[in-house]
């Protein structure tokens, strides 16, 4: 019988790099013969992160919207579900992108009210040059979402550091740092982090205040602006084609990822695109999965890109 399941809350902008440390921690937890649960949310209506993480977690998904937007009483009934289901050792909840972490450590506040749980902390995940452009620009709703989860983090990566220079990790450091000067603060690639200590240095107490999460309806419009466009391919495509309009995507999508079928190779290949770097993984999904891409960003003309990625459908030969 298990007598407290430690809880930990991953957080981070779209793209940051989460799903890549969650493996890191499900592997970390099962080679301790652990038994990890995740509970992941996205926005839009579909999950592929669900195609990366390992068949033998237990995991609970909340689509269409994110932890923050459904009501509380749902991510604290999620987890008490999880911990009568699969007993397990502990707990991850992964976070959408374009969640306000003080909402979801209500959530999870909430049900440490009548559940044997242990919030062991947040962990934000921050892509370093998104960050430091973003910095440099200085404004903007993604940038106040972002600072928002480095304030709320008790342990920080600053993650994709081989997207900056040596120099700017240094500008990094010290502006989050100054946001949060309770976090260590562990620059990564991959999220490649020696997860023992990691964890060992989380700060025990989280940085939020017990005022700060009265302002969490101010906070709740954060991600108003954030819109989803999800497509459904009937044709495989040719994959040169897709490429170039991954390359020439507007500014405003900043994430994509999807599962297609190339009309030009044999394998189907999950798709990444992550701040303007795409990122392309042969896969051997199982089951019945459909070719879909779904793309995230701010104002965008989703019809454009409909339009788009119809055309290229139709050009196959
Ligand atoms: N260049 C570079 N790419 C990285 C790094 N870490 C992760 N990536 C890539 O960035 C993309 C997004 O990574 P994910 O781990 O899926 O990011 P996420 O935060 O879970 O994304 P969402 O689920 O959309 O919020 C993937 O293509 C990763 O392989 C890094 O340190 N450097």
């Amino acid at each position: 019988m298990k007598q407290i399941t430690p809880i930990y809350i991953l957080s981070g902008f779209l793209g940051s790099g989460k799903t890549t440390l969650l493996q890191k921690l499900i592997d970390f937890w099962q080679e301790q013969d652990l038994l990890p649960a995740v509970i992941m949310n996205e926005i839009g209506d579909v999950n592929l992160d669900v195609l990366l993480v390992k068949e033998q977690v237990p995991m609970t998904e909340m689509l269409s919207g994110c932890i923050c937007c459904t009501s509380r009483g749902d991510l604290s009934s999620e987890i008490a579900n999880l911990i009568h289901k699969d007993s397990p050792d502990v707990i991850v909840v992964e976070a959408t992108g374009v969640a306000n972490p003080l909402e979801i450590l209500d959530g999870v506040t909430e049900a440490a009210l009548y559940l044997k749980i242990d919030l062991k902390g947040l962990i934000t995940v921050v892509d370093s040059e998104h960050l430091l452009q973003l910095y440099r620009e200085q404004g903007g709703k993604t940038y106040r979402l972002m600072q928002e989860q480095i304030r709320c983090a008790s342990v920080l990566l600053l993650n994709k550091i081989d997207r900056v220079r040596a120099e700017e990790v240094d500008t990094l450091n010290t502006i989050v740092a100054s946001w949060n000067s309770y976090a260590p603060v562990i620059p990564s690639v991959k999220c490649d982090v020696d997860i023992l200590s990691m964890l060992g240095n989380m700060r025990a107490e989280l940085p939020v205040a017990g005022s700060s999460l009265s302002q969490s309806e101010h906070l709740h419009a954060s991600h108003d602006h954030v819109m989803v466009y999800t497509h459904y391919f009937n044709e495989a495509v040719d994959s040169e084609a897709f490429e170039e309009l991954i390359a020439n995507l507007p500014r405003e999508v900043y994430r994509a990822k999807g599962i297609l079928t190339f009309s030009d190779t044999n394998s189907r290949f999950l798709f990444q695109y992550a701040f303007r770097e795409p990122d392309f993984l042969k896969i051997n999904p199982q089951g019945d999965v459909p070719d879909v891409a779904v793309f995230i960003g701010e104002h965008f003309s989703r019809s454009s890109l409909a339009d788009a990625l119809r055309a290229l459908e139709n050009s196959k030969t």
